[in-house]
């Protein structure tokens, strides 16, 4: 079985992409015709049927966008909060992503003391969950970093510099060496990713740098030539194709971007009004594709 970061590259050739589309099911911008917006006003009474249009809206999203990505990420946060109908609909959705042939980068954000981090690897990429990939935040240090990478078929994704305005509270802080936080967190682990390279350059463990602050991602792309990027903070935060040019190597690679409400909720953006709610799929899938071409183009790709 090949790395996870050799298959995300493979893939990314493959679709010509460097686009990541997050699954982000807010349930206040779904469109009316999927979720009565009525059965928000009691969400603990009616979790089964807003999980079940939850799972329909983001089906049809995976299938408009499957061929102009290679990797989905779900944020666990919105299907945490449907209870025990919201778990199964990220499941069933980890499946079908992974049967159209996408990669999935489960944005999880998790993290603990060594044993239960391990508990933690084996609930995302056990069997049951399996998805290919997890977001961790690198805080405790190694020992709950390296459960993550035991398997190297499976990928982690260590939270570097956010990109949320409050991300300089303690990211930016200065220590008694001159570096930033943040930077000594990117040498830290680049040291702890060496042995996981694949044949592509890169670690099975990455990092996520915000596309909100393109003068400390080009910074970090200097820094760890070896440590692949997600790159979240396009659209709706504000990052655009010229924010990440940056972010990837000479060759065009070494980073995914991702965009969620951008492209899920597209239908609601002027630039695709005209397609309508009912038409929220297609709307979906002209955003992702400009998504791709905007990004290709600033990378000088065809
Ligand atoms: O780890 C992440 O994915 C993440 C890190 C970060 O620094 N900033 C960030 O926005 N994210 C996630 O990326 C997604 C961004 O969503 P949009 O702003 O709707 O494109 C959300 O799921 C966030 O939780």
């Amino acid at each position: 079985m090949k790395l996870f970061i050799d298959q995300l590259q493979e893939k990314m050739i493959a679709k010509n992409s460097r686009i990541c589309v997050g699954l982000d099911p807010h349930l206040e911008l779904l469109p009316e015709t999927v979720l009565d917006p009525e059965l928000l006003q009691d969400q603990a009474a009616n979790q089964v049927e807003i999980a079940a249009a939850v799972l329909k809206f983001n089906q049809d999203i995976l299938a408009a966008v499957a061929d102009f990505t290679a990797v989905v990420k779900p944020q666990i946060a919105f299907y945490e909060k449907l209870g025990s109908a919201g778990f199964k609909v990220l499941k069933k959705l980890i499946k079908k992503a992974q049967t159209e042939g996408l990669l999935v980068l489960l944005d999880a954000k998790r993290n603990d003391i060594g044993s239960t981090a391990a508990a933690y690897a084996e609930a995302y990429f056990a069997k049951e969950t399996a998805a290919d990939a997890i977001t961790i935040n690198p805080y405790l240090g190694r020992d709950g970093i390296l459960p993550f990478l035991k398997n190297k078929n499976k990928g982690a994704f260590a939270l570097l510099r956010t990109s949320n305005p409050s991300a300089v509270d303690l990211q930016d802080l200065k220590l008694a060496n001159g570096k930033l936080f943040y930077q000594a967190v990117g040498d830290f682990l680049a040291e702890l990713g060496e042995p996981y390279l694949g044949e592509c350059g890169y670690s099975n463990l990455a990092a996520v740098v915000g596309a909100t602050y393109p003068a400390e991602l080009a910074a970090i792309r200097k820094q760890l030539p070896q440590t692949f990027f997600l790159i979240p903070g396009y659209g709706a935060q504000g990052g655009g194709a010229l924010d990440i040019k940056a972010g990837f190597d000479s060759q065009g690679q070494g980073a995914i971007i991702n965009s969620s409400r951008g492209i899920n909720f597209a239908y609601r953006a002027a630039a695709y009004k005209n397609y309508g709610a009912e038409n929220y799929a297609e709307a979906a899938r002209a955003a992702a594709r400009e998504m791709r071409t905007e990004i290709n183009a600033v990378l000088s790709l065809k």
